[in-house]
């Protein structure tokens, strides 16, 4: 943990603010320190929820620090795209489930580590783009592969290739935000969710993540027996048990997350 990336934990939630003023820039420590944080919390059975945001009321993030790369040579960009790589697929491989709370600018970086998580809520004022090629870059944090993943090629290619910055409502017509709330409101809109979420079996939560992964990197037929054979193991769990029976004693499952 850096004093430019937060850590709270709310009951099962962990609550990561991303501070580095003035537009809470990525840098090489930052990047490490998410991946080390998400490794800890993978580790950490009490938690269930992942909620990322940024400090201050302008910027979620603004992505790459550029002063990094205003000289940079190859060896600073592969060292780069190498961090980024592995903090935001750390990101994405949480066991749990991950909300960007967007509470101002998402670009580049920015919007890729929002991109990683499972569901995004964005504030009105919220802009959001992948503006990279316009500094003659381009986005090596996954943001070619997540956006067209998530909103199609189309939308993709406007944002990538044109470099157009949505606002929150354009962005949640598309499909990048599912939910968009006013101003100063997306953390708590967030917890309100993850608080769903300690309703699910923390393990059911883990497999079905896994599966609908699988949909991006594998084929339905390799996913579909997969759905049977995570659906057989979840049975070695207590969670399973508890889950069932909880809800034909009409009371609330006690998790153990395991
Ligand atoms: C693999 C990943 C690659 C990448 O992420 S590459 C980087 C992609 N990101 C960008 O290209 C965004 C760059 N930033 C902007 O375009 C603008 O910001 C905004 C449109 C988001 C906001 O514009 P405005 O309202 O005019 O604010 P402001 O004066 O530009 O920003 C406030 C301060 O924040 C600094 N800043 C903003 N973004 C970055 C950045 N990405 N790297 C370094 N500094 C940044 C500025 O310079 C300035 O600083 P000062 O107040 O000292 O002039």
């Amino acid at each position: 943990m850096t004093a430019q990336l937060k850590l709270e934990k709310q009951g099962h939630t962990a609550v990561v603010t991303m501070s580095n003023p003035p537009a809470n820039t990525w840098t090489k420590g930052t990047l490490t320190a998410l991946k080390n944080l998400v490794i800890e919390l993978n580790a950490d059975k009490e938690i269930y929820s992942l909620v990322i945001t940024g400090e201050g009321e302008k910027f979620f993030s603004a992505g790459a620090d550029l002063n990094v790369f205003a000289d940079g040579d190859k060896g600073v960009a592969a060292d780069m795209s190498r961090v980024f790589g592995e903090a935001f697929e750390t990101l994405s491989d949480f066991r749990g489930v991950s909300i960007a709370a967007i509470n101002g600018f998402a670009m580049g970086g920015g919007l890729e580590v929002a991109l990683a998580c499972d569901i995004r809520i964005a504030e009105a004022q919220a802009q959001m783009a992948l503006p990279e090629a316009k500094v003659g870059l381009l986005p090596c944090a996954g943001g070619t592969q997540n956006l067209s993943w998530l909103v199609g090629e189309g939308w993709a290619k406007r944002m990538i290739l044109c470099g157009e910055r949505l606002k929150a409502d354009k962005a949640q017509q598309i499909g990048l935000v599912e939910e968009v709330v006013e101003q100063g409101k997306a953390l708590e809109a967030a917890l309100e969710l993850a608080k769903k979420v300690e309703d699910q079996s923390p393990v059911a939560v883990t497999a079905c993540k896994a599966l609908i992964q699988k949909g991006r990197t594998g084929t339905i037929n390799s996913a579909l027996p997969l759905e049977r054979e995570l659906f057989v193991t979840l049975f070695d769990t207590q969670d399973q048990k508890e889950g069932v029976n909880a809800f034909l004693e009409k009371r609330k499952a006690n998790w153990v997350n395991g």
